[in-house]
């Protein structure tokens, strides 16, 4: 342990330091990945920044370079680091963080990987979750994927792993918006933004052509605000954005909201959701290659006990793993209704659930998010509400519901 160079670094360094976000780049072969990380590593706004990039070669950072700080880790002139997998991704991690607690390396406020094209992230995101040291010490922030705007929709169309990665994202961004030229590509593009919400609602976009893909908006997409540390929940879970999302994929709307009120969604009638008319054959298109794949919400705003809470999420990892691609969400406890705890999810594993303080604004209500594949939103509703006793707020009409002592206690199935 070396002594704290002055009173400030002493404070700091009493109790644990705080988590580093972790972010991972992802996207499929030629997305352009290499291309947005040459640009990313001058960029001054990433100083401390350390980005894992397969092999120096691919990047030509020669010009770059500042020093080597050893273990195939580099200094370069914008103030970032840059490393290499050295044996495996978690003896790099492990090296980072000697860099950062010998002192070798000052700050280090974020950490990127950067995948292959064809890397399914989430076995990323699985070392860093389930490694005991390494878990406290990064915090997963987000996943970034990179989406070709020329050839997005027929990668999308023949590459399962494309589907997945634009799903778990974060953050998905847009390159080569420059190369659309004919009308075709325009249309073509058109429909990739469409298959992309459909598979992906809550996730930002950025155009990297629009001078978008810049640092502050690619990587800040956790839960913390990263200028403030203060949760930034709504941003976080984007629960809004997948409102009428369901509409993409016409038949599961019946089982969707499964109250036995067919007729009653109201609230969903966003832009009309009838296909034909024109581009019959591209509205299909979008509903066959995407249906496997699908994001919802489920809100309640009864308190949820911690023993329901944590058999609905033991049940549906243990029994449903590799089908949850992606889980957020905010949780009313009952028996401490004023912190709401943070669960977050990739396939199997759970991050930690973290309790805060506070509830960040006056909505209290419980909220989660699910991008599932194969794993359609009226059995996770039915599991969930058969844990919890909940019922959606915006049930057709929850005043029937609610009078009826049957259906409170959620073991009945109104539907089938
Ligand atoms: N016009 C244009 N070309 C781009 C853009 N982004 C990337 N490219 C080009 O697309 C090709 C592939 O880009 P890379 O950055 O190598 O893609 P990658 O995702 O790293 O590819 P892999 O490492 O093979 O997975 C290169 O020829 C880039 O110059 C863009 O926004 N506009």
């Amino acid at each position: 342990m070396t002594a704290p160079k002055t009173s400030s670094a002493g404070a700091t360094r009493k109790g644990p330091k705080p988590p580093i976000p972790l972010s991972v780049l992802t996207g499929f072969l030629g997305a352009g990945k290499t291309t947005l990380l040459n640009s990313l590593l001058n960029d001054p706004a990433m100083a401390d920044t350390a980005v894992i990039i397969n092999e120096f070669g691919e990047i030509g950072l020669d010009h770059l370079f500042v020093g080597q700080a050893g273990e195939g880790i580099v200094e370069l002139s914008s103030g970032c680091l840059c490393c290499t997998i050295r044996g495996d991704l978690v003896t790099t991690l492990e090296n980072l963080l000697r860099h950062l607690d010998n002192g070798r390396t000052e700050r280090l406020s974020r950490v990127v990987i950067e995948t292959t094209g064809l890397a399914d992230p989430a076995p990323i995101l699985h070392t860093v979750m389930l490694h005991p040291y390494l878990v406290m010490r990064y915090r997963l922030e987000s996943v970034v994927t990179l989406v070709d705007a020329v050839n997005g929709v027929q990668t999308l169309d023949e590459h399962e792993e494309a589907r997945k990665q634009a799903a778990v994202a974060d953050r998905i961004v847009l390159t080569k918006t420059d190369l659309l030229t004919t009308p075709e590509q325009t249309a073509s593009f058109q429909t990739l933004r469409k298959r992309l919400k459909a598979l992906n609602p809550g996730a930002g976009v950025l155009d990297v052509q629009a001078g978008e893909a810049v640092p502050g908006k690619l990587f800040d997409a956790g839960l913390y605000d990263p200028a403030t540390k203060i949760p930034d929940v709504a941003g976080w879970l984007n629960a809004e954005a997948y409102d009428g999302q369901d509409h993409d994929h016409g038949h599961t709307h019946d089982h969707a909201h499964g109250h036995g009120h067919g007729e009653g969604h109201h609230h969903h009638h966003p832009h009309g959701h009838h296909h034909g008319h024109g581009d019959h054959g591209h509205a299909h298109d979008v509903n066959r290659h995407s249906e496997a794949i699908r994001a919802f919400t489920l809100s309640t705003d009864r308190p949820v006990s911690a023993s329901a809470l944590e058999m609905f999420l033991d049940l549906l990892r243990s029994a449903h793993g590799p089908k949850l691609l992606r889980v957020k969400g905010i949780v009313q406890i009952a028996e401490d209704p004023d912190r709401p705890v943070v669960i977050h999810g990739v396939q199997h594993v759970f991050h930690p659930p973290a309790t805060l303080e506070a509830w960040p604004d006056d909505d209290h209500s419980t909220r989660m998010v699910f991008i599932t594949k194969d794993l359609p939103e009226g059995f996770v509703r039915k599991m969930f509400e058969a844990f919890s006793g909940a019922l959606r707020p915006d049930t057709p009409d929850p005043k029937a519901l609610t009078d009826n002592p049957l259906a409170i206690t959620g073991f009945t199935s109104p539907v089938r």
